[in-house]
């Protein structure tokens, strides 16, 4: 199907992806080549879900930080969202542990201290995911993790938006107090789901499965779980913390931080140092110039004026994101 929208910028490709009411396709962004997504929502379908997509705009907006999916730009026409985002070549975690059996130690710790890392910065910015889980955790080229919120679950950290309780968060990674229906931090609850997520990561299955709702929901309240033989007294010391039923005895993002387990082998605690807004560069800006005739000072000029999710700041990006990557900045001559 052709979107007019995205004629001349976007070539669509496959779907990789769809939720409740969004789509994802894969597609290359023409004037560049570089791969993106594009998750296509239809205002119809969204109904009185529409406000929940412009929070969703302007939060990642906000969010720069190295381990969450980068927005390029938004397309609004009166029947559709169209947020092109930054595409994960590595697919989602869960199929990485899938194919591995589980994860060593090491490997784990690596990919767990950067899920922290982009929770901490969720946290600190006053945010909460609250649907943490391997399918929301995508792997770039580099077999760093993303973290993304598929399904529009991530809110204000404090109080509770009781319709969202049941609809967001599957129950497998429901912390307990969620699961009751209680008044819940959105921090504490992210605790919860970041131990599952670990203990999923460490030993290939999940603490807590059931194929009846019922019989999950027991084992989830019960706190109960399996600790195989592999893992290390560390891990298991870790995974309690996190899988506390009482979220006040649960383990607080910034002890997560400077724990043992998180900061064996390395040397500093995991910070939530984001990316930095924009930079300056001139390689970029003469490439973009030579594209559209403009001179590279009039492109940086409207770059830093836009609402920084037009085409030209998708392209900009996309082309810093190349550079950053040691490639050419060469443009397809078609452009
Ligand atoms: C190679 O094979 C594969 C196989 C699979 C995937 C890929 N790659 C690939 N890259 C990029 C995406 C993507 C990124 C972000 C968003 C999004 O919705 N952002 C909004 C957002 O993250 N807000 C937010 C973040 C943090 C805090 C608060 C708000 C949507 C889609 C993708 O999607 C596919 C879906 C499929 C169903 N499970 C989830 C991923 N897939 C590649």
């Amino acid at each position: 199907v052709r979107y007019a929208a995205l004629k001349g910028l976007y070539d669509l490709e496959k779907t990789i992806g769809s939720g409740g009411f969004a789509k994802v396709k894969l597609a290359t962004h023409i004037a560049t080549g570089e791969k993106v997504a594009i998750k296509i929502m239809d205002k119809i379908s969204l109904g009185d879900d529409l406000p929940r997509v412009k929070l969703e705009v302007q939060a990642l907006k906000t969010l720069l930080h190295q381990h969450i999916c980068r927005l390029y730009q938004v397309i609004e026409t009166d029947s559709h969202y169209f947020m092109v985002i930054e595409y994960c070549s590595g697919g989602e975690l869960f199929d990485h542990i899938v194919e591995k059996n589980r994860l060593s130690e090491t490997e784990s710790r690596k990919f767990f201290r950067q899920i922290v890392s982009a929770v901490a910065y969720l946290h600190s910015l006053g945010y909460a995911h609250r649907d943490l889980k391997p399918e929301n955790v995508l792997l770039d080229r580099e077999e760093n993790l993303k973290l993304i919120d598929f399904g529009l679950c991530a809110k204000p950290k404090n109080g509770i938006d009781s319709h969202l309780q049941t609809s967001c968060g599957s129950p497998t990674y429901a912390a307990p107090e969620l699961i009751l229906g209680k008044k819940y931090l959105g921090s504490e609850v992210d605790i919860w789901s970041m131990g599952v997520l670990l203990y999923a990561l460490l030993c290939g299955f999940l603490p807590f499965d059931d194929n009846s709702i019922e019989n999950l929901y027991r084992k989830i309240l019960s706190g109960k779980y399996d600790e195989p033989s592999w893992l290390s007294s560390s891990s298991k010391r870790l995974i309690r913390a996190m899988l506390q039923i009482d979220p006040k005895k649960r383990i607080t993002i910034q002890e997560l931080c400077n724990h043992p387990w998180i900061t064996a082998g390395f040397l500093n605690p995991v910070s939530f140092v984001h990316k930095t807004n924009f930079e300056k560069d001139d390689d970029v800006l003469s490439t973009m110039s030579a594209i559209c005739g403009e001179h590279a000072s009039d492109i940086w000029r409207k770059l830093v004026k836009s609402d920084r999710t037009d085409y030209r700041t998708a392209t900009y990006l996309l082309l810093l994101d190349r550079k950053l990557r040691g490639l050419s900045l060469r443009i397809s001559p078609s452009a």
